[in-house]
């Protein structure tokens, strides 16, 4: 019931030390407030004057007044400790999601992660706001009430003491299943962001192939289950705040049938039965409002749980990365440095590298290549035969399960550190386009860059005419919701990126040409190929012209490296180029070969 995950909470240990003082002090004013009010009130039943009651009365409003102010106190601590746990569970979240790049966001789903950084950190920042100090006060109150009701009347002591833990009890029990409520209701809501973005990343396709509707049916019995699950959750919190407020009526009767009989019976007085009787509401309260607020709260802390999740996932998956390659043999081993820097006499070697995915699919193994200065590398092979892992790979987005990678001749454990990435420029099927200015797309490794130096990127790059026919020129707003790009101009403008930014001296381009027609391939290929020199260039590709332009061309089957050479010498042996050149053609694609 209680979140053991709270407790690993930066700063957790003093916010909770102050809301223990908090709610003790509230426990204390709400006895000396019945104090009060019991007082005045015998003094008036005792046919005292008004003015006897005045003091009490002046009390009870102090302390009716300071209660309020300390809640509004105890809040503002909540609401900036919550805010600030948020705001750095963003920034873990965010540092994480772009530290494993694409991997990530493909485990977890775009839209789940995206769930997860917006409604997510705020559902967190109320869970926390809500629960701390209602975990607090439902120990604190209530056990500085049942003193003040013990060091006045024992009977009524004991049974206010026997309602407490069977309220307890039965809120673990209820708990537990408001807990797995709640949790089938996250991952239905997790599932349901997932389904909603990849129907609108494809809606061009379901339009394309007449399936909207029946997809709009698929979203709206996915929205369904949603809608169940919540209706479920909501059940389990109504009925569990109505058996509550039943264990508290029972427990306020029991205690006030039993003083109305002994005060028949002259065996307690007016006074500290008033006295008892106006603490014991304030006794159950804050087992009611922990109750309520809990389930209120379940959201955030499933959003806690799968954040959590995900950042230490994605650091124990790199501590992971780490281990199980040769770092075990060589602790020196150690990630790229920060001030890294490929050069003509650069070498990357990987030995023995095998990448399998979370799904269990073991997308390399055994790869064995050195790549060296300003080579041109090749990489070809059927579908499924592992070249884009291997680009991802070599781009840093993932680490190998297994085998060792050597940077100029040191051990690394993994390409996923700034070190490499700030080396590297990654050019894929469909780059991105942000929405934003053209010239700010083009700027996207180099911020910094004057429009004199963009608007040469652009023109080295071939997209002048584009520029030319936009309304505001490089400063129009393209990507989504913006104009939108050709393939060949998204291409053009990522290529722009490279060009921009010489000091990223390793080029991978997972087949770049692939959605793109030959005469628009053709036009790019006279772009792209001045940008290959005195560059690393790792170019997995389906279309054979552009192995003439490697040195060194690597056959993949499997996720295995069959065959590696020339183009020449692949050409003239029995294989994967032969057998595809001879069938195809070397100008057109192999995908079917
Ligand atoms: N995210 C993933 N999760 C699980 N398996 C994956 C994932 N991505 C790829 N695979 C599998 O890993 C293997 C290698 O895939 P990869 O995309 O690297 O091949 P490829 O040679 O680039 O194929 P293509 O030419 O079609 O792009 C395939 O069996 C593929 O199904």
């Amino acid at each position: 019931m209680i979140d053991r995950s709270l407790f690993s909470l930066p700063g957790i240990r003093a916010a909770l030390a102050q809301l223990a003082a908090i709610n003790a002090a509230l426990g204390a004013l709400a006895v000396a407030q019945a104090w009060a009010l019991a007082l005045a009130i015998s003094r008036l039943w005792a046919g005292g004057a008004l003015a006897s009651s005045l003091v009490p009365a002046t009390v009870f409003l102090a302390c009716y007044v300071l209660r309020q102010a300390t809640r509004t106190l105890q809040d503002s601590r909540m609401e900036r400790y919550a805010g600030e746990r948020a705001g750095e569970l963003r920034r873990n979240l965010l540092e994480r999601i772009y530290d494993e790049g694409p991997a990530l966001v493909q485990k977890t789903g775009s839209g789940g992660i995206s769930a997860l950084a917006l409604e997510g950190i705020s559902q967190v920042e109320t869970y926390l706001e809500l629960i701390l100090p209602k975990m607090v006060g439902v120990v604190a109150i209530p056990v500085v009430i049942l003193i003040a009701i013990f060091a006045t009347d024992w009977t009524s002591g004991i049974i206010a003491l026997a309602c407490y833990p069977i309220t307890v009890l039965y809120m673990v029990m209820l708990g537990k299943t408001a807990q797995e409520r709640a949790a089938r209701r996250h991952a239905e809501f997790m599932r349901l962001s997932n389904h909603f973005i990849d129907s609108l990343r494809g809606i061009e396709t379901l339009r394309l192939f007449g399936r909207s509707r029946a997809h709009a049916g698929r979203i709206y019995s996915v929205s369904e289950r949603f809608r169940e699950a919540t209706m479920k959750t909501i059940a389990v919190a109504t009925l569990s705040s109505a058996v509550l407020d039943l264990i508290a009526t029972f427990g306020l009767a029991g205690i006030a049938i039993l003083l109305g009989f002994r005060l028949s019976d002259g065996e307690v007085a007016l006074l500290p039965a008033l006295f008892v009787l106006i603490m014991v509401p304030d006794y159950f309260a804050p087992l009611r409002a922990f109750a309520s607020d809990f389930h209120a709260s379940l959201d955030g802390k499933n959003a806690l749980a799968a954040i959590t999740g995900v950042v230490s996932g994605a650091r124990a998956h790199s501590t992971n990365r780490s281990s199980g390659t040769a770092a075990d043999a060589d602790p020196s081993q150690a990630s790229v440095d920060d001030d890294f820097s490929w050069g003509p006499r650069s070498t990357l070697e990987l030995s023995g590298v095998c990448y399998s995915y979370d799904s269990g699919q073991r997308a390399l193994s055994d790869i064995s290549i050195v790549l060296r200065g300003g080579m041109r590398v090749g990489l070809v092979g059927l579908s499924g035969a592992g070249k884009s892992t291997l680009a991802s790979l070599l781009a840093g987005f993932i680490a190998p399960s297994a085998g060792g990678i050597r940077l100029d001749g040191a051990a690394v454990s993994n390409l996923c550190s700034q070190g490499w990435r700030h080396q590297v420029a990654y050019i894929p099927q469909a780059p991105y386009i942000f929405h934003a200015t053209l010239a700010q797309n083009i700027a996207f490794y180099r911020p910094d860059a004057t429009r004199e130096q963009i608007e040469d990127a652009a023109r080295a790059m071939g997209l002048m005419d584009l520029v030319g026919d936009l309304p505001q020129g490089l400063h129009t707003v393209i990507g989504e919701a913006g104009r939108p790009l050709s393939g060949g101009e998204s291409h053009r403008v990522a290529l722009a990126r490279a060009f921009l930014d010489p000091s990223r001296r390793v080029l991978i381009l997972d087949e770049p040409t692939a959605h793109l027609d030959i005469e628009t391939e053709m036009e790019l290929k006279e772009t792209l190929l001045p940008l290959f020199s005195d560059r690393l260039v790792v170019f997995a590709t389906h279309r054979l012209h552009w192995v003439d332009q490697m040195d060194l061309v690597l056959v993949m089957e499997s996720g295995r490296l069959v065959q590696a050479g020339s183009p020449a010498h692949l050409k003239g042996t029995q294989g994967y180029l032969a057998l595809a050149g001879a069938i195809n053609g070397s100008e057109t694609e192999t995908h079917h070969a």
